[in-house]
């Protein structure tokens, strides 16, 4: 599914023995769904694509390969948000740096999340708060691909639908996002198109 015109992020023979070969690409400002049943691959062709687990083939960003890249450049231009993100310090306050903190503040608020929770241990947060606080820790990084996995998965839909707000609002300025869920009706509300992955093989909706 390569397209003519400079692609944001493109896969090209991205494979690995999960699933794949993958060849698409993904435009700036564009949104594209994953769907498919689970154990098919899904996860893992989002962490191929961030450089997280062996593959063969490549990824590139407007053409530059992410084998040129050192992979931590790389994985903080192409962000991978788990299903369960992991935290690795006490309080969602100590993953950010000083100089982020009025935009995670904003960006809180525009997930309906009080400031205070920043504070708090994340042990004690709800499912829900921790899964917008990743998103929010995944924004704050500045990505130019964000690749979610069951993002709003333990959100009630008001606040599904301030996540896919502000999804939306990163999409207005020009970021690309793949986003895993297993609802079609956020598939249809979120994505230019969708990709539909069985055992590994990937058809477009
Ligand atoms: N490192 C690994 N070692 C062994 N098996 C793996 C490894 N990584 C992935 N798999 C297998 O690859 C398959 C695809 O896993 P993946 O997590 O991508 O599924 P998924 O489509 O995201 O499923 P779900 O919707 O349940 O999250 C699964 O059968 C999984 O067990």
């Amino acid at each position: 599914m390569p397209s003519t015109s400079a692609a944001l992020l493109s896969a090209r023979g991205l494979r690995s023995p999960f699933g794949g070969p993958f060849d698409f690409d993904v435009q700036a400002g564009e949104c594209v769904a994953i769907q498919g049943p689970s154990g098919a691959g899904k996860s893992v062709l989002l962490r191929m694509l961030a450089d997280l687990d062996p593959h063969e083939g490549e990824a590139s960003l407007e053409g530059r390969s992410n084998k040129a890249m050192p992979a931590p450049a790389w994985r903080s231009q192409v962000v991978y948000q788990a299903a369960e993100p992991a935290w690795w310090e006490a309080t969602a306050a100590e993953h950010f740096e000083d100089a982020q903190r009025a935009f995670v503040e904003r960006t809180m608020s525009a997930l309906g999340l009080a400031a205070a929770l920043l504070d708090s241990e994340i042990d004690r947060l709800s499912t829900g708060e921790r899964q917008r606080l990743a998103l929010v820790r995944s924004l704050a990084a500045q990505p130019r691909v964000l690749l979610l996995d069951e993002p709003t998965a333990a959100l009630d839909p008001e606040a599904v639908a301030r996540a896919e707000a502000l999804l939306r609002s990163c999409l207005a300025q020009g970021m690309a996002i793949l986003i895993v869920t297993h609802s079609a009706e956020q598939a249809g509300r979120l994505a230019q198109r969708i990709f539909h992955l069985d055992r590994g093989r990937l058809t477009t909706i």
